[in-house]
């Protein structure tokens, strides 16, 4: 694994922005990364640089080195926690291990970091949009890659005057064409998905649930808080991007509640108790991904971008998780989600360390809620610590989206008078001539199907 930190960042605007992470954290990621592709980290090597090689990005000397890496562990990839041009690839395949003559293959291969994320993905999407949009993704990464390897060979081939043009560019033309088919098919048929999915949400949106979307860093414990609240099953593992496909469920919290209650003193009077929500596990996000892959996923996060409440969960055992933390926030911003209400739930609370005075992960969670609003809860997902506390801290925020709402609903309509006992909050109810007299709060999506009903008598 290679991590380079490119010091020319603020010289050079087609770069990505700098990263939040150092070379080491973002190192550390990446053999994570690694081995949740399936490979084994032997190695790794870093190099701070004031200007980047446009021919192999790291200087001479490093390439030597990993060379030298390479044969000594016998190892056949490397990996950088960079984005590379085509042509630093190639250049770098061959200045590791050359080519195979027969196949023309490298016999090192080297990958960069988005290469190597499409391919966790690619192995994990298991819906048929999560496959479309890994695909589309791919597609959007090797796009310009293709033209410049093309214009490369081109250019070997003799020039692009009139009457030279080679087959290469013939064959470049195909294949852009191609790939340009193959985007527009996708982007067809994730479409296609999409209307069926915002249909789903409509009809979702008929059962007047609030919608709360769990989101966060990948491997923050998502899955796990979902299961723990849900009190149902879905795939989680100590790996980076366990989820790529995201799950809905209908879920009743109270009874973490109830259980809260069974376990407090007697007298302990009940909790006000939560309404019903609709809950939706999503990707994990991760640092340094392009803004164009972000978008490949678009239909996936419009779940996110939809729903009523975001659960940010972030991994407290790591410690990096404020700037994790803030890259989730920077992509909630970037995919139009950025003004939702947000609970914090500061997880894995049981594996945060004793620190030097032998103060348990509890007390330094805690420590680290210091000064953070009443939107903050520490948790750990996995043995259920602290999940009445963010039961509780869950129903303030659904309650701060009620609406007040004052009508009157003539008796044939009894079933809006039983969506506000369901999902609402009831101040006053009178029984008149011409129908239910209710002055209450109900969740936007009932509100909006109620207004039909309204009357207004606050002023008399
Ligand atoms: N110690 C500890 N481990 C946890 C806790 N919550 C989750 N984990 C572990 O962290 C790992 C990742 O958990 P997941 O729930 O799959 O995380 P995720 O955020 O859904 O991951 P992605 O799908 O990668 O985005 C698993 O090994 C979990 O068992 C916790 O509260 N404490």
């Amino acid at each position: 694994m290679v991590g380079v930190e490119d010091l020319s960042y603020h010289r050079n605007k087609n770069t990505l922005s700098p990263s939040l992470f150092s070379l080491e954290e973002s190192l550390a990621e990446l053999s994570s990364l690694v081995s949740t592709a399936g490979l084994t980290p032997v190695a790794s090597l870093t190099q701070r640089l004031n200007d980047p090689n446009p021919r192999t990005y790291i200087g001479t000397g490093k390439v030597k080195e990993i060379r030298e890496a390479c044969e000594a562990h016998e190892t056949c990839t490397v990996v950088f926690d960079n984005e590379l041009s085509p042509r630093q690839l190639k250049h770098l395949e061959n200045e590791f291990g050359g080519r195979d003559l027969s196949s023309d293959k490298p016999l090192i291969k080297v990958l960069d970091r988005t290469a190597l994320i499409l391919d966790i993905f690619a192995q994990r999407a298991l819906t048929r949009e999560g496959q479309l949009q890994v695909q589309l993704a791919l597609q959007v990464y090797r796009a310009p890659r293709l033209t410049k390897l093309w214009t490369h060979l081109e250019r070997q081939s003799g020039g692009n005057g009139v009457g030279l043009r080679g087959p290469g560019e013939r064959q470049l033309e195909i294949d852009k064409r191609l790939m340009r088919d193959r985007i527009t098919e996708l982007k067809k048929e994730i479409d296609a998905i999409s209307s069926h999915r915002s249909l789903h949400r409509k009809k979702r949106s008929q059962l007047n649930l609030p919608v709360v979307s769990i989101v966060g860093y990948t491997n923050a414990g998502k899955s796990t808080l979902m299961n723990l609240l849900s009190a149902s099953s879905i795939y989680a593992d100590d790996l980076l991007f366990a989820t790529l496909d995201p799950t809905t469920r209908r879920a009743d919290l109270g009874h973490i509640q109830a259980k809260a209650l069974a376990a407090a003193p007697p007298g302990t009077p009940p909790a006000a108790p939560i309404s019903e929500i609709l809950l939706t596990d999503t990707v994990g996000f991760i640092q340094k991904l392009p803004t164009t892959l972000v978008a490949a996923f678009r239909a996936t996060l419009e779940e996110v971008a939809e729903s009523d409440v975001l659960v940010h969960v972030i991994d407290v055992s790591s410690d990096s998780w404020e700037k994790r933390e803030q890259s989730v926030l920077d992509t909630l911003e970037e995919i139009n989600a950025g003004g939702k209400p947000v609970v914090r739930v500061l997880n894995k609370i049981d594996a945060v360390p004793y620190t030097e005075n032998g103060n348990s992960g509890r007390l330094r969670a805690e420590a680290m809620m210091l000064g953070t609003g009443e939107d903050t809860v520490a948790v750990s997902a996995k043995t259920g610590e602290g999940a009445e506390d963010f039961v509780e801290c869950l129903r303030k925020a659904l309650q701060g989206l009620l609406k007040d709402i004052e009508v009157v609903i003539p008796y044939s309509k009894g079933e809006d008078v039983n969506a506000i006992n369901e999902v609402g909050v009831v101040d006053k109810v009178d029984y008149r001539e011409n129908g239910t007299y209710i002055r209450g709060k109900v969740p936007p999506a009932l509100f909006n199907s109620l207004a039909k009903w309204a009357v207004d008598e606050s002023s008399s």
